[in-house]
C-alpha cells in the first residue's frame, strides 16, 4: 500500500481559489467562492467496468487508513482528500479516476487552508513553497457543434422512447445528446471556469481530469454521519419578464408531466440511500429551483447515516438515479445503450471530493463537458423521457441545458 504524509495547515484568507488553480489541468470545487483546489498529482487511481465505484470505495480506504495525517484545520476538505470523476456507464471507455494531488488550497466560511501531500517512499520533497496566483492566458472563442447524435436524430430517438414508454417497456428514459469543438493550444480552462462560477455561483463548479462545468444537482454530500442530496427533474424556460417568469414556475409545479418525472427520481434516491440512513426527511412538495438559465422542480433529502458507508459507498449506492437514466433502472440503462450514438463518459456520472473519513460531496456532472489533452472538446446535455414527451420540446430543453458550457467557451 502506497505510504501518504498529509500535513494541513491553516493560512490567511485565500480571496479566490480560481487564480491559483493549474491553468491547463485545472483540479477545482467550487460553490460561493468556497471550495478547493488541487496542484500536481502525489497518486491517481484508475477505475473502469460494473465495479468502479466499489473498487474506488475500497482502495480509498485502505489509502486513508495507511496515511499519516496531520490536520490543524479539521473542516470538509481540508485534511487528505481525493478528486473523483466516475463514467455514466460500466461499459464505458472512459476511466474513472480519484485524483491525490500534491497540494491543495481550501477556503471555507472563512477559514483557508493548506494541504500538502506527498508519497513517503517516493523521495520528493512537498511542494514547499505557496502558489501565487498567475494571470488568465489569452481569451480564446469557440463554438460547439453536433457530434455524433444530430437535431433530427435526437428528435426521432426521443419519439423512439415514447413508443417505448407507451407500449409500457419502461417508464422514464433520459436522452441526451452531444456537441463536440477544439480548443486552441495553451488555453487557460480557467477561463471556461471563472464564467460558469460566476454565472452560476449556487451550483457546483467542478475540473477534474478534464470534465469541466457547473452543477445544480447534489448527488450526495456526507458530513459528520449527515447526508444530503438535491433532486432534480422537471424543466422548464424562464420568462421575459417577471410576470411570464414566475408563470412559468407555477405551471411547472402544476405539471403532471413534470411532477411524474420528478417522482421517479425522488423515489431512485430514497430507495438507495434506505439501507444506509434512518429518519430521512424530504420536503412534502418538490419545489422550483431558479437557476439563470431555467426552472427545474427540486427536492432536498436528509437523513442520519446508520452504517459505516462512506460517499464513495454512497455514490456507488445512488448512481444513476431516476433523473439523468430512467426508472425502472435497469431497463432505462439499456434503452440510453441503444439509442444514444455514443458513449457518455463521465456525463450524468458523480464528480466530487473524497476525504479520509470517508465524508465528502459529490454532484451529478451535468451541465458538462470533457476536454481532451488533444484539445478536443465534447459536451453534452439530455433530459427526462415520460409518454407525454414531444420530441421538439426536449430538444428545445438540451439547448437551454447546453447555454452555461456554450457561453462559458464563447
Ligand atoms: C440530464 C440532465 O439534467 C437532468 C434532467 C432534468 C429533467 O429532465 O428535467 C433536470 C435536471 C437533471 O436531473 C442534463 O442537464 O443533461
Amino acid at each position: 500500500m502506497r505510504h501518504l504524509t498529509v500535513s494541513t495547515i491553516q493560512v490567511d484568507d485565500i480571496r479566490s481559489l480560481l487564480p491559483l488553480a493549474n491553468p491547463h489541468h485545472p483540479l477545482l470545487w467550487l460553490r460561493q467562492g468556497d471550495g478547493i483546489t488541487g496542484l500536481g498529482e502525489t497518486l491517481r487511481l484508475e477505475f473502469s467496468g460494473p465495479t468502479r465505484m466499489a473498487d474506488a470505495a475500497r482502495l480509498w480506504r485502505e489509502v486513508a487508513a495507511a496515511a499519516d495525517i496531520s490536520d490543524e484545520v479539521r473542516m470538509p476538505g481540508s485534511g487528505l482528500v481525493a478528486f473523483g470523476t466516475f463514467a455514466f456507464a460500466d461499459s464505458s471507455a472512459k476511466s474513472s479516476v480519484l485524483v491525490i494531488p500534491r497540494m491543495i488550497l481550501g477556503r471555507r466560511d472563512g477559514v483557508s487552508w493548506i494541504t500538502r501531500i506527498t508519497e513517503s517512499d517516493s523521495g520528493t520533497e512537498p511542494m514547499a513553497s505557496a502558489p501565487s496566483a498567475t494571470p488568465f492566458g489569452d481569451e480564446y472563442r469557440i463554438s460547439l457543434t453536433p457530434g455524433a447524435e444530430s437535431v433530427d436524430g435526437f428528435q426521432a430517438h426521443v419519439a423512439e422512447a415514447v413508443e417505448r414508454i407507451v407500449a409500457g417497456n419502461v417508464d422514464k428514459v433520459v436522452l441526451s445528446r452531444d456537441l463536440t469543438g477544439h480548443l486552441p493550444a495553451g488555453a487557460d480552462l480557467r477561463r471556461v471556469l471563472a464564467d460558469l462560477a460566476l454565472g452560476y455561483p449556487n451550483c457546483w463548479t467542478y475540473s477534474v481530469d478534464g470534465l469541466i462545468g457547473s452543477s445544480p444537482e447534489t448527488l450526495v454530500t456526507v458530513s459528520n454521519g449527515s447526508v444530503t442530496a438535491r433532486v432534480l427533474a422537471g424543466t422548464s424556460s424562464r420568462g421575459r419578464d417577471a410576470e411570464s417568469d414566475h408563470r412559468a414556475a407555477v405551471d411547472l409545479q402544476s405539471s403532471t408531466k413534470d411532477q411524474d418525472e420528478h417522482q421517479f427520481a425522488v423515489q431512485s434516491v430514497l430507495d438507495s440511500l434506505r439501507p444506509h440512513t434512518a429518519h430521512v426527511i424530504t420536503s412534502e412538495m418538490p419545489f422550483t429551483l431558479k437557476l439563470p438559465n431555467l426552472w427545474h422542480l427540486a427536492t432536498d433529502v436528509e437523513g442520519t447515516l446508520t452504517d459505516d458507508a462512506s460517499s464513495l459507498d454512497l455514490i456507488d449506492a445512488l448512481h444513476p438515479t431516476a433523473a439523468v437514466a430512467g426508472a425502472p433502472t435497469a431497463k432505462a440503462v439499456a434503452l440510453i445503450d441503444e439509442l444514444e450514438p455514443f458513449d457518455r463518459g463521465r456525463y450524468a456520472g458523480p464528480v466530487g471530493w473524497v476525504g479520509a473519513d470517508g465524508d465528502g460531496e459529490w454532484a451529478i456532472a451535468l451541465r458538462s463537458a470533457q476536454v481532451e489533452h488533444n484539445g478536443d472538446v465534447t459536451a453534452y446535455a439530455g433530459c427526462g423521457i415520460v409518454a407525454e414527451s414531444v420530441p421538439e420540446k426536449e430538444l428545445a430543453e438540451t439547448r437551454m441545458k447546453f447555454r452555461p458550457i456554450l457561453d462559458a467557451f464563447a
